[in-house]
């Protein structure tokens, strides 16, 4: 817990609060932010994590609700100085709905301006996503861009259609009136891929390696890198960006921000394989074995598979049409525009980030070590 001198008098709500970046923000918030006086945590899902943090001197405000019924956002925003929304469905394996997909990113996201505008809380920070950018549907890479770099922005899929939908009216809404007649600030942070400790599609990749007697199945060309950054490090932003916000809001209101950190470029598995290796599983070169053609054939089949025995049980496997496209194609950030407008630099480093990453796995239950 943060110990300060400075006066606790901010309320700051977290939308999302219990889940994998989530969770992350809360506690770095409760460990980095001595102005806190009320942290308000509201999930649809509650984690029974949250009644160990009742002990400390910041209030702990447990909400149970859901960002698509607007009087429950607006209830749980009421008195709050700062909302960090980042509650979503990250769904790109089908499990979801289009409509359902929209409705949590799009219409919850509408339901925390519409709450924040009604009720005077001027700080809105967005958890959108590189996805907003691409790889876009063309497969085009994107290779050390940044904020500023042209690209082709196109998208299909619901989930980054509705990323960036959310994105586009949290931007929008910077410079309205709220109750009160002062203006709203806010900003949108736009994460990598993200790992870390609690990160799901690790732990599937994990438990698909032991079931496969301890290997993974190359997919993907090593060198289509993509960019992966720290969850620790995206919580960290976070919190910098919602204490800024108000001292530098004519330069920080209406921007977004790429996460990053000095995780290394590699391709998706390649990544991985920096923790999963030192977990006992090996990465079995079957580029030769499985061509391309047959990967997205296999992929073609996956999403007709999920189609068929929708009426029966969800099927959703990693490898779909979507995931394999999003593997295939580079997509890394190269910028220091969040260093530049609030100071940031990161607070782990990549060994901090792998060391701690592999520990998780370590300790994951299930897990072979
Ligand atoms: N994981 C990544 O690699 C990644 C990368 C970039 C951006 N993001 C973004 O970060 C945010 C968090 O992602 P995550 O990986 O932690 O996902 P997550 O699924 O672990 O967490 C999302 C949380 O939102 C909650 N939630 C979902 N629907 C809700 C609703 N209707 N009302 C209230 N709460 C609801 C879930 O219960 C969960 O706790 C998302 O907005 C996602 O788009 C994630
Ligand atoms: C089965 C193989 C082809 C395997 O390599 C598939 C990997 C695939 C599941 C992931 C590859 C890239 C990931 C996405 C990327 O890291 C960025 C994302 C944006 C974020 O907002 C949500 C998660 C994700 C879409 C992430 C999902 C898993 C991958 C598609």
């Amino acid at each position: 817990m943060a110990e300060s001198t400075e006066a606790r008098k901010l309320v700051y709500l977290v939308t999302g609060g219990c889940g994998f970046l989530g969770e992350h923000v809360v506690r770095m918030l409760l460990q980095r932010e001595p102005r806190l006086l009320e942290l308000r945590v509201f999930d649809l899902h509650l984690g029974p994590w949250l009644e160990e943090l009742k002990t400390g001197p910041v209030q702990v405000t447990a909400i149970q609700g859901d960002v698509t019924q607007a009087h429950e956002v607006t209830a749980a925003v009421a008195g709050a100085h700062v909302v960090i929304h980042t509650a979503g469905l990250v769904d790109v394996f089908g499990r979801a709905s289009p409509e359902t997909i929209y409705e949590v990113n799009v219409q919850g996201t509408k339901n925390v301006i519409e709450a924040c505008v009604q009720t005077g809380t001027r700080f809105l920070v967005y958890t959108s996503s590189m996805e907003v950018v691409g790889p876009n549907i063309k497969g085009h890479p994107f290779y050390r861009g940044n904020e500023d770099t042209p690209y082709e922005a196109v998208h299909s899929h619901p989930y980054p259609c509705s990323k960036a939908q959310a994105e586009r009216l949290v931007l929008e809404a910077n410079g309205r009136e709220v109750h009160g007649g002062l203006p709203l600030v806010t900003c949108a942070l736009r994460p990598t891929g993200i790992y870390g400790e609690g990160h799901q599609i690790m732990r599937d990749f994990y438990h698909q390696g032991l079931r496969l007697g301890g290997r993974l199945f190359r997919a993907i060309p090593a060198s289509v890198e993509h960019g992966r950054v720290y969850v620790g490090n995206v919580a960290w932003m976070h919190v910098l960006v919602a204490r800024e916000l108000e001292q530098r809001a004519a330069l920080m209101g209406g921007q977004v921000y790429f996460c990053y950190d000095e995780s290394p470029y590699k391709s998706y598995e390649d990544f991985n394989m920096e923790f999963l290796g030192p977990c006992g599983l090996r990465l079995v070169e079957s580029r030769l074995l499985v061509p391309y053609w047959l990967l997205v054939l296999l992929a073609a089949l996956n999403a007709l598979l999920q189609w068929l025995l929708r009426p029966l049980f969800l099927y959703a496997p990693l490898l779909n049409p979507y995931t394999l496209a999003v593997a295939n194609t580079t997509f890394t950030v190269s910028t220091d525009k969040a260093q530049r407008h609030f100071g940031y630099v990161p607070l782990f480093s990549w060994e901090d980030s792998r060391t701690r990453t592999i520990h998780w796995v370590q300790t994951m239950e299930g897990s072979a070590r």
